[in-house]
């Protein structure tokens, strides 16, 4: 298909001025690889929504650049239009399930409308499987009428609450100042850098530690918890003393894997910090607005990548945005507008090349985007998630530009939010524990870890640039300037690109003229990355299934910090796997990426001293907990024991035994209590966490120990699925809520948690029927509470697990507790009647005579009439 260069420029049905890349201009391409390149137009597109094979995907560059279009919908529903028309002037959505985004016609935050303007964006999406159908995108010019901290029509006059975003209430003042005196929820925090304020430096952001009345009782806990632990240790290997000293020696090991992976855990939390942006700041040092004599600084330019992969999409085709026309419902014209520029990228894909999944995606984003825009920082989205809070960008530009720590900042890390979660969250989607209390005490270290999205990163970091306080005296940073062709692959204008990427204020777009189309097609070749340092030290970190957690280590590791910025309303917005399944195949890959990370060349052990100490705790900790999981798994079948016929101790002393465990885990416990309140969270988020985590230890985190096991002797390992989310379905009757939740789909996965189940349930049971065979001293009625006490607990424990094997009957959770009921009761007698006649010495005599009469009845000795 020859196009001529003229041709290759003109404007296409449905975007007003786009311009596209092919190969054909290119001078640099052999003629065997013209088969993999085609001109992007729009028929295109679609075809290539058709083509979903894994091998062999077309590469596609589309891109629309500057004014004039003011919608760029591709699913165009009536109901999105009409979001559009009452939203204020910009917004970006690009989310999987949009029409739910719009139902409440609370598509996005809709007080501010500037950050990607202000930023100047300019939007990348990545395609890795064209299928539209999930996929929207909105885009609508910036108005110049309001701006954080000033008057804006959309709240009514009260620009307050834009100014301190972090105040639910939008009672605003000087920003930092409010959030800890005023906001009714936000009493647990103090500030903590009044020191750096006397100094009379701008601060671009405010730092808070949690009140003394809560911290300290913290810290303290963990102190006792800490000395009990080792006394625990100290009294079990003074007293060898066990029924079976196989048992005894399992469960001192296992008690110290515990104690390790506490100490780990808990470690980098004592120090919780929470950063607070001022916009208000931000606003007057850059960008003022005009009338101010304009002399404030240019804000810096942000890429935004976004990511797409569609899954199980019935059918959906994409539609491209209806050509701007009189029925518009933008009138543009009295206003000066700037539409970022936007491309879209379907990256070649190869048989016999690796596409590396999302890593892949990214580091072939960061390319086409050094050679059109090279924006010094850029904030990358997964597919599933959207802009929900448009300060959001600005927040962020507050931690990379301020005066103290802003140039050691690599990332900016935002919490994950999610949509259509149950209320409940059965299965704790919103790792609620996580993004509200672990994050903070990250924050109070060397910074959070990345996520996979809603992260805005400065670009030299992601090249493998050395962080300012960590450059030699030189000056010059020889990650970046060594031999940059083995580094960064052949493309000159790239390696150009380079130093300039730390500029602060981006030069304009070079012009799309053919030599930059090829090259642009050029660096999204499979084998451009061939022989270079892509996806080891450049870019995202290839070859693992949490390229996250390692392309924010290797940052980490150089040195650099990061940031964390939660703010409300939330800044970003995603789904989530609802499905037992779903979610827990989800978090398989990430335990099972993470065991990966630890047994690789990126083990946190293995990092240079530009770590924090702390913070290699942190990765340490984030990378082995699967391992853990071995342990439980045995202790959740220690139950076992009480369907043997005799009883035995696994430590003697029991009682001392019994009274150490539960000291320590009722310590952990009050811990966890605290925690909540100065991380704001609800019994319910902490519960959920811990019910969680004990349905990933028994049948998931095994699975992961395996699968790394596996790749420890060169096998393959487990394969790991994509998260597959609700499919939202336009038309048609409405959807049932939650329909996702109650489908039961059976995996492999479910069968060690189903096992553990049973043994725990069949333990109470013949508890049951053993306790009422009679006969037990004082001392074994004591010993079966304590182990009635364990079993119950774990069966809480796994409790929403239950809810989701029973599918729609979860329903009605009640039907549970029948079954269990009748199913303890079949057990215990079935218990009691198996000693009668195995073991009668060990039944009360009560028992046996009822027995007696029983066997007479059922005696074929009777059966004659
Ligand atoms: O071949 C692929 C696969 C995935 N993606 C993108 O990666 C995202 C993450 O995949 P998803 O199925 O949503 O998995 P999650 O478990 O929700 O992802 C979490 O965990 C991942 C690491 O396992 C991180 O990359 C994500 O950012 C983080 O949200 C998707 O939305 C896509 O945007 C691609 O671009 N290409
Ligand atoms: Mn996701």
């Amino acid at each position: 298909m020859g196009r001529t260069s003229q041709k290759m420029y003109s404007p296409v049905a449905g975007l007003a001025d786009p311009l596209m890349g092919n190969r054909n201009g290119g001078v640099k391409h052999a003629a065997g690889k013209d088969k993999y390149w085609v001109p992007a137009d729009e028929e295109e597109l679609l075809a290539a929504a058709e083509c979903d094979d894994e091998d062999g995907r077309r590469p596609l560059l589309y891109i629309a650049r500057e004014k004039q279009h003011p919608s760029y919908d591709h699913q165009a529903p009536e109901e999105s239009r009409r979001a559009e028309r009452a939203a204020p002037p910009f917004i970006v959505n690009f989310d999987g399930d949009h029409h739910e985004q719009h139902k409440n016609g609370k598509l996005v935050d809709d007080r501010n409308s500037h950050t990607i303007q202000d930023a100047l964006a300019t939007i990348w999406l990545s395609f890795e499987m064209l299928g539209g159908g999930g996929l929207a995108l909105v885009v609508r010019p910036g108005v110049e009428t309001e701006r954080p901290g000033m008057p804006s029509p959309a709240t009514g006059g009260d620009g307050a609450g834009l100014a301190e975003p972090l105040l639910a209430n939008g009672d605003g003042g000087a920003a930092g100042q409010a959030f800890c005196s005023g906001g009714k929820d936000k009493w647990q925090w103090v500030p903590a850098d009044e020191g750096e304020e006397e100094q009379g430096r701008p601060l671009l952001y405010r730092t808070f530690k949690v009140r003394g009345i809560l911290i300290h009782p913290y810290r303290l806990i963990n102190l006792a918890r800490l000395i009990l632990v080792i006394q625990f240790f100290i009294w079990r290997i003074r007293h060898k003393d066990s029924d079976n000293m196989t048992l005894w020696w399992i469960t001192v090991v296992g008690d110290f894997w515990f104690a390790v992976s506490w100490l780990l855990n808990q470690a980098s939390k004592l120090n919780p910090i929470r950063r607070v942006p001022n916009l208000e700041l931000l606003n007057q040092r850059f960008d003022p607005p005009a009338g101010d004599g304009g002399a404030g600084e240019h804000l810096p330019a942000v890429d935004v990548f976004i990511n797409t992969v569609m899954l199980n999409h019935p059918g959906d085709e994409p539609q491209l945005g209806a050509p701007a026309s009189s029925d518009s419902p933008l009138d543009l014209s009295a206003v000066d507008v700037r539409l970022p520029m936007l491309v879209y990228i379907a990256r070649e894909k190869r048989p016999g090349y690796d596409h590396q999944k999302k890593a892949g995606a990214m580091n072939v984003q960061l390319r086409v985007s050094a050679l059109l825009s090279n924006a010094p920082f850029i904030i990358n989205f997964d597919g599933d998630h959207y802009i929900n809070n448009s300060s959001a960008f600005r927040a962020a530009m507050c931690f990379m530009l301020d005066d103290r720590h802003g140039e050691d900042t690599a990332f900016v890390q935002f919490p994950q939010r999610f949509d259509d979660v149950d209320p409940t969250d059965r299965y704790c989607n919103h790792n609620r524990v996580f993004f509200d209390a672990t994050a903070l005490g990250l924050n109070g270290i060397q910074g959070p870890s990345y996520v996979g999205t809603g992260c805005m990163f400065r670009r030299a970091a992601l090249y493998g640039a050395d962080p300012p306080r960590w450059q030699p005296p030189d000056g010059r940073s020889k990650a970046v300037m060594d031999s940059p062709w083995k580094q960064f692959g052949n493309s000159m204008p790239f390696i150009n690109s380079v130093p300039l990427a730390t500029q602060p204020v981006t030069p304009p777009a070079s012009t799309l003229d053919e030599r930059l189309a090829a090259e642009l097609a050029d660096v999204s070749t499979c084998a451009y990355e061939d022989g270079t340092e892509w996806g080891y030290g450049v870019g995202w970190v290839y070859n693992i299934a949490t390229e996250d957690v390692v392309t924010g280590f290797r940052i980490h590791r150089k040195g650099w910090r990061s940031m964390y910025c939660a703010m409300e309303p939330d800044a970003f917005r995603g789904t989530a796997p609802i499905n037992l399944t779903e979610r827990l195949h989800q978090i398989l890959r990430w335990s099972g990426g993470s065991l990966d990370m630890f047994f690789s060349r990126n083990c946190p052990l293995l990092a240079g001293r530009r770590l924090h100490p702390m913070q290699r705790v942190v990765y340490t900790n984030m990378t082995i907990y699967p391992v853990s999981a071995a342990f439980i798994f045995v202790y959740d079948l220690l139950p076992l024991m009480w369907l043997s016929g005799d009883e035995f101790y696994i430590q003697k002393p029991y009682t001392t035994y019994v009274a150490y465990l539960f000291a320590g885990i009722a310590m952990m416990e009050v811990s966890g209590m605290v925690e909540i309140k100065w991380a704001g969270l609800t019994l319910l988020d902490w519960c959920r966490n811990e019910q969680f985590y004990m349905i990933g230890a028994t049948g998931v985190y095994p699975a992961a120990v395996l699968h790394s096991l596996l790749r420890l002797v060169g096998l393959k390992g487990l394969p790991f699925k994509l998260t597959s989310k609700p499919q939202s379905v336009s038309g048609g009757a409405p959807r049932e809520r939650f329909a996702e939740m109650y489908e039961v789909k059976w995996s492999p996965l479910l069968v060690p948690t189903v096992v553990v189940m049973i043994v725990n349930v069949a333990a109470v049971g013949a508890a049951i029927g053993r306790a009422a065979a009679g006969g037990w001293s004082f001392v074994q009625l004591v010993g079966a509470a304590g182990g009635l006490l364990f079993n119950a607990w774990v069966l809480l424990l796994l409790y929403p697990f239950a809810l989701g094997i029973m599918g729609r009957w979860s329903k009605r959770p009640y039907v549970l507790f029948v079954v269990l009921v009748v199913v303890l009761a079949a057990i215990a007698s079935a218990y009691l009647v198996l000693l009668a006649v195995f073991a009668p010495r060990s039944v009360s005599p009560v028992w046996m005579e009822r027995w007696s009469v029983v066997r007479a009845i059922v005696s074929p000795a009777n059966w004659r009439i």
